[in-house]
C-alpha cells in the first residue's frame, strides 16, 4: 500500500515537472511578444508581433485586422465607426465583456459596472445614473470642486514661489482621488495635502496587472506567484470594505445622495440589500472610473497647450474675458466658455482615457462590411487610432479646437472616447465639466512650461497615463 502510494506521487511529480517545463519552454518561445502575435489576415501590420502600445494604436493598424494569441481567443479589430456603431449598439446584446474581461479583472473589480453584463449592469446603470444629474453637478461645482480646487491652487501658488519642478500628472490624480472621494462617498481622502495613501499605489500596480493580462498567454500562472502584486489587491480590497464598513459605522450624513447611499439603500427583487463585499465592488470601480481617466486627460491637454502655444493664447484670452476679476468660475460661465470646452474635447480625441475597447462575442456573427465573427472573438476597437485617422478627420495630426466649434460634428462611433451605445460612459459630463472647471481655475492664476517634451510618452495601462509623469515649472500670470 504504501509502496504503491509512493510510485504513484512519483508520477504526479513526473507530470509536474513536464508541465512546468512545458510552460516555461512556452514562455521563453513567446516572451518577447507583447501579446505573443501573429498576423492573420492583415495587410497593414509591418511585423508578426506587433507590440500594443506602438503600432496596435497606430491608425494604420487597420480594419479587419485579426491576431491570434496563444491559448486565448482571436482578437479583430474593427476601427471603422460603422462597425463599431453595430457592436456597441445595433447588436449590443451578442457583444459583452463577458469570461474574458472577468477572468481578468474579477479579483480586483469583483462584480463592478466595469465587470458585469445584462441584469447585474443593468441595475447598476440605473441606480449609478441618479447620482450624475445636471443639478447633483450644479451644487458639486458650488461645494465640492471649489473646496478641492483652492487646496490645489494653494499647492501650485507654493511651488510657483520655490520655482521647483512639480509633476502635474501626479498633482492631478491626487486632485481627482480626492474631489471623487468626496462625490461619490463623502469621505475626505486629503491626498493632495498629505500625499497619497498607500492604497493608491496598490491600486495602480493592481490596475497595471489588469492590463497586462489583456496582452499576456501566462498571466493566470505568473501573477498567483506575485506576491506582491497580491498583496496590492488585498490592500485595494480591504480599502473598498473600510469605505462601507466606516458609512456603516458613522451613518449616512442627511440629505446625503452619493453613490455609496444609492447603493446602500438598493434592494434586490428578494428584499435582500447589497452584501459588503457588493458594495466594496462599486468603491473600487468608481474610483477607475472617476479618478485617471480625467486626471490622464487633463495631463495631455497641458502638454497639448504647451506644443501649441497659439491656442494656449486663445485659451488665456477666452478666461480673461469670461472671468474678469473672478478667479473660479461658475458652472454657467464653463458652459460659456466654448473654445476651451472644444480644446479638451480635442485632447480627447488625440489622447483618449481610454485608449483601446473590447468585447466578446456570445454568437457567431458578421458585420455590416462582411467581416465573419466567430463564436468567443474579441471584438476590439482603438479610440486612439480612430482619433488619428484620416478617413475620420482632416488633418487629424493638428491640434484643431476649432473643428468641435462649427461644420458637422463627429458622431459617438466616430469619437468613441466615451465609449458608445447603452454603455456609454456614465461620467461624461460630469468629466467635461469638472476638467474644465479645473483648467480654467488653474490657467486663470498659472502658466505651465513643460521642461523636456521629449520625455512626455504614454504607458501601457487601461487608461492612459504619461510614463514618466509631466515634469513643469510654474509661473504666476499678472
Ligand atoms: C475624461 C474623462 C473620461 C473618459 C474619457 C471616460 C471614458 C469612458 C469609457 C471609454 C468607458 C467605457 C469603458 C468600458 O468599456 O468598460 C467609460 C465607462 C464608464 N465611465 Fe467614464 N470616462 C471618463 C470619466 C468618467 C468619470 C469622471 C466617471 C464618474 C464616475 C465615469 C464613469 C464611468 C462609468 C460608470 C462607466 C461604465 C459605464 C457602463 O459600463 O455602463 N467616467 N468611460
Amino acid at each position: 500500500m504504501t509502496n504503491n502510494w509512493r510510485e504513484k506521487m512519483k508520477d504526479y511529480y513526473f507530470i509536474g515537472a513536464a508541465a512546468v517545463g512545458v510552460a516555461s519552454a512556452l514562455y521563453w518561445y513567446y516572451k518577447d511578444d507583447a501579446i505573443g502575435v501573429t498576423a492573420k489576415v492583415d495587410k497593414s501590420v509591418k511585423r508578426s508581433t506587433p507590440r500594443i502600445t506602438e503600432e496596435l494604436l497606430s491608425p494604420e493598424f487597420e480594419n479587419a485586422t485579426t491576431i491570434s494569441i496563444p491559448f486565448s481567443e482571436p482578437y479583430i479589430f474593427i476601427n471603422d465607426p460603422e462597425s463599431v456603431e453595430y457592436v456597441t449598439s445595433t447588436n449590443f446584446d451578442n457583444y459583452v465583456k463577458g469570461k474574458f474581461t472577468k477572468s481578468r479583472m474579477t479579483d480586483v473589480l469583483g462584480n463592478g459596472i466595469f465587470n458585469t453584463d445584462g441584469h447585474d449592469w443593468y441595475v447598476q446603470r440605473k441606480l449609478s445614473s441618479k447620482v450624475f444629474t445636471n443639478k447633483n453637478f450644479k451644487t458639486n461645482i458650488d461645494t465640492v470642486f471649489t473646496d478641492n480646487i483652492n487646496i490645489l491652487l494653494k499647492v501650485l501658488n507654493d511651488h510657483a514661489s520655490e520655482a521647483k519642478l512639480i509633476d502635474m500628472h501626479n498633482i492631478f490624480h491626487r486632485y481627482f482621488m480626492d474631489s471623487f472621494g468626496k462625490i461619490a462617498y463623502g469621505i475626505d481622502l486629503q491626498s493632495l495635502e498629505k500625499g497619497s495613501a498607500a492604497f493608491v499605489s496598490s491600486f495602480d500596480r493592481a490596475q497595471n496587472a489588469m492590463a497586462d493580462r489583456f496582452t499576456s498567454a501566462f498571466w493566470f500562472i505568473t501573477d498567483k506567484f506575485d506576491f506582491k502584486l497580491q498583496r496590492d489587491i488585498k490592500l485595494v480590497r480591504s480599502f473598498g470594505h473600510k469605505v462601507v464598513e466606516d458609512r456603516k459605522k458613522n451613518g449616512t450624513p442627511s440629505n446625503n445622495h452619493d453613490l455609496l447611499s444609492l447603493f446602500m439603500e438598493y434592494r434586490h427583487d428578494d428584499g435582500t440589500s447589497l452584501t459588503n463585499e457588493e458594495l466594496a465592488d462599486h468603491v473600487i470601480n468608481f474610483i477607475l472610473a472617476g479618478r485617471d481617466t480625467t486626471a490622464q486627460a487633463l495631463s495631455w491637454c497641458l502638454f497639448c497647450l504647451h506644443q501649441n502655444p497659439k491656442v494656449k493664447e486663445q485659451v488665456f484670452k477666452e478666461i480673461d474675458e469670461t472671468l474678469g476679476e473672478e478667479l473660479i468660475p461658475k458652472y454657467e460661465q464653463i458652459k460659456k466658455m466654448r473654445y476651451i470646452n472644444a480644446v479638451f474635447k480635442e485632447t480627447l480625441r488625440l489622447y483618449p482615457s481610454v485608449p483601446r475597447e473590447g468585447k466578446s462575442a456570445l454568437n457567431d456573427d458578421v458585420l455590416p462590411n462582411g467581416t465573419k465573427i466567430p463564436r468567443g472573438a474579441i471584438v476590439a476597437w482603438l479610440p486612439y487610432a480612430m482619433g488619428r485617422s484620416d478617413k475620420i478627420w482632416k488633418s487629424p495630426e493638428q491640434f484643431l479646437p476649432e473643428r468641435w466649434l462649427s461644420g458637422k460634428q463627429p458622431t459617438q462611433y466616430e469619437f468613441p472616447s466615451f465609449n458608445c451605445g447603452p454603455r456609454i460612459c456614465l461620467g461624461k459630463s460630469l468629466a467635461e465639466i469638472q476638467g474644465v472647471f479645473t483648467l480654467v481655475s488653474i490657467l486663470c492664476q498659472f502658466d505651465f512650461n513643460i521642461e523636456n517634451t521629449a520625455s512626455v510618452t504614454m504607458k501601457q495601462s487601461l487608461s492612459l497615463p504619461m510614463k514618466y509623469g509631466l515634469q513643469c515649472s510654474i509661473t504666476r500670470r499678472n
